[in-house]
């Protein structure tokens, strides 16, 4: 997977009415992972390249955002990476994200929750129980024991693939893909293929977070994507 340079970040105008009310430092944030943080005006700080803002006016987004830790310069030099563990830490940040999507998604008549290896597995399963949808996983090439079909999708330098099992996704299906982030959109694009290509009518793509700097949206053309926090490149 392509993980592209991220700038460091900053919080979208939008978020600032409800972060006001964020506590300062996320609880198992980098501030105590790296030591970086940065003074807001009115003498509070905020996590270097971590300001995460909010896609909706929504209270709750604001301590799910906090509660995503940014490493500097992993997996390599340059790359900011939005870590979701950390969120996973934090049981009424991680209750308020399914929450948020359940109370989305609960009355459109969604049958299938499919969910991209690997954190689509985290964020997929609890959404699909709490809507009686059945879950499908999206896995990475030879993982998966049934016949499959495959979707390639391009990375930085070279391509891969996702593939699902043949028969778990019908023509009559209507389907969510759940991911935790959206980058480029190559990985999400490959997955509503899939579906796609079953002849199953995908809602909508759910993410927790948008790079929308790298412009994944536009892959996805008019498939529409909805995530709850935005990490924009300043
Ligand atoms: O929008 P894109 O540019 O396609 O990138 C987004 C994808 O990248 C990450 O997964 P990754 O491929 O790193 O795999 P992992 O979840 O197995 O670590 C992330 O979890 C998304 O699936
Ligand atoms: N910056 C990033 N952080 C976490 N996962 C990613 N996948 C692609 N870019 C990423």
């Amino acid at each position: 997977m392509p993980l592209r340079f991220q700038p460091r970040l900053r919080l979208l105008p939008a978020a600032a009415a409800a972060a006001a009310s964020a506590p300062p430092f996320p609880p198992h944030g980098p501030a105590s992972a790296t030591g970086s943080s940065v003074r807001l005006t009115g003498g509070r700080r905020r996590r270097r390249g971590a300001a995460v803002a909010m896609a909706s006016g929504d209270a709750r987004v604001a301590g799910i955002a906090s509660s995503i830790r940014v490493i500097p310069d992993f997996p390599k030099p340059g790359i900011m990476f939005q870590d979701i563990t950390t969120l996973l830490l934090d049981p009424k940040a991680f209750r308020d994200t399914i929450d948020l999507f359940v109370e989305r998604y609960k009355d459109q008549g969604i049958t299938v929750v499919a969910g991209v290896e690997a954190r689509g597995f985290i964020f997929g399963p609890p959404i699909a129980l709490a809507i009686g949808a059945k879950f499908v996983p999206l896995r990475k090439p030879k993982k998966l024991p049934g016949e499959v079909i495959s979707e390639e999708y391009s990375l930085e330098y070279g391509t891969d693939k996702i593939e699902m099992h043949v028969g778990a996704v019908e023509a009559n299906d209507r389907a969510l893909v759940v991911d935790d982030l959206i980058a480029t959109g190559g990985t999400l694009c490959a997955a509503v293929k899939l579906l796609e290509r079953v002849g199953a009518k995908v809602v909508e793509c759910a993410c927790v977070i948008e790079l929308p700097e790298l412009k994944g949206r536009d892959k996805l053309g008019d498939r529409p994507v909805f995530v709850l926090v935005k990490a924009d490149g300043a």
